[in-house]
C-alpha cells in the first residue's frame, strides 16, 4: 500500500478521545457500528487509536501472528474472524507480545481464551465471547486490506473509537467532517445535561418542559399530545 503514514493524526485523535461511541454512533451510518456481540473483555479505558486490518479463514489466526509484528506502536488490530464460534483466535500469549510491542488494542469478530490473564493486561481486547478450543495456523488471510468486521466496513489506517457501549469505526478520509459533526452533537448533549442537572438541583424552577429535547413537541403534534 502507498502512502501507509498519512498526515499527523495527533491533533484527531485528542479530538476523538473526547467522544463517546454512541456519540459517533449518532452522526455516522450503521455500516460504521458493529454488532452488539463485539463487546471489551478487560476494559480499562475507550479504545482511540488508528486501525490496522486482518481477515482470517474460520478458526485460523496465522494473519493475526503476522500482523501483531508488522503494526506500529499505538496501532489498534480489527480482525474479521467471520463469528467463527469454534475456536478461540487470540489467547494470553498473542496479547501479552502484542502489548510488549506497544499495541493498544485488538478487535475480534470472534472469540478469544484466557479470560482471566486478559483481566491482567493493558492492551484493550474486544472479542464476542470466550472459548477454551484454540485455532489452526495455517493462512491464509490478509493484512491491511479492507475488511468488515461484525457489519462494519473497515479500511487500514481508518480510526476507531471503542468503549462499553461497543465499537465504531471513523473513515479516515471523511474522520474531519464526522469528528466536527460529533462535536457539535457531543455540546448538545453537554448542554441538556446541564439544563437536566440544573432542574434536578432545582436551580430553574420552571415547568417540566424547560427540560424537554427541542424537538419533542413537533413530533407528537401528529399524535394530537
Ligand atoms: O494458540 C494461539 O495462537 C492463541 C493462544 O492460545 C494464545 O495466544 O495464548
Ligand atoms: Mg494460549
Amino acid at each position: 500500500m502507498e502512502n501507509p503514514h498519512p498526515h499527523n493524526p495527533t491533533h484527531l485523535l485528542a479530538r476523538l478521545k473526547k467522544i463517546s461511541s454512541s456519540v459517533f454512533a449518532d452522526v455516522m451510518a450503521i455500516n460504521n457500528v458493529m454488532d452488539y456481540r463485539v463487546k471489551p473483555v478487560n476494559y480499562s479505558e475507550p479504545l482511540v487509536g488508528r486501525v490496522r486490518t486482518v481477515s482470517l479463514p474460520k478458526g485460523d489466526n496465522l494473519f493475526l501472528h503476522h500482523a501483531i509484528y508488522q503494526v506500529e506502536p499505538d496501532d489498534i488490530i480489527v480482525v474479521d474472524g467471520q463469528d467463527y464460534k469454534e475456536a478461540a483466535y487470540l489467547g494470553e500469549l498473542m496479547a501479552g507480545a502484542a502489548e510488549a510491542l506497544g499495541v493498544k488494542g485488538i478487535v475480534i469478530d470472534g472469540f478469544v481464551r484466557d479470560k482471566q490473564e486478559l483481566g491482567q493486561l493493558k492492551i484493550q481486547i474486544y472479542a464476542k465471547g470466550f472459548l477454551p478450543s484454540g485455532p489452526s495456523k495455517e493462512g491464509p488471510g490478509s493484512f491491511d486490506t479492507t475488511i468488515t468486521c461484525a457489519g462494519a466496513m473497515v479500511a487500514p489506517f481508518d480510526y476507531i473509537v471503542a468503549d462499553e457501549d461497543g465499537v465504531v469505526i471513523i473513515p479516515r478520509e471523511d474522520a474531519e467532517e464526522i469528528v466536527e459533526k460529533a462535536e457539535k452533537k457531543l455540546a448538545y448533549e453537554r448542554n441538556r445535561l446541564e439544563m437536566i442537572s440544573r432542574y434536578r438541583n432545582q436551580q430553574i424552577t420552571e415547568e417540566k418542559s424547560a427540560i424537554e429535547p427541542g424537538w419533542l413537541r413537533e413530533k407528537l403534534e401528529k399524535y394530537n399530545l
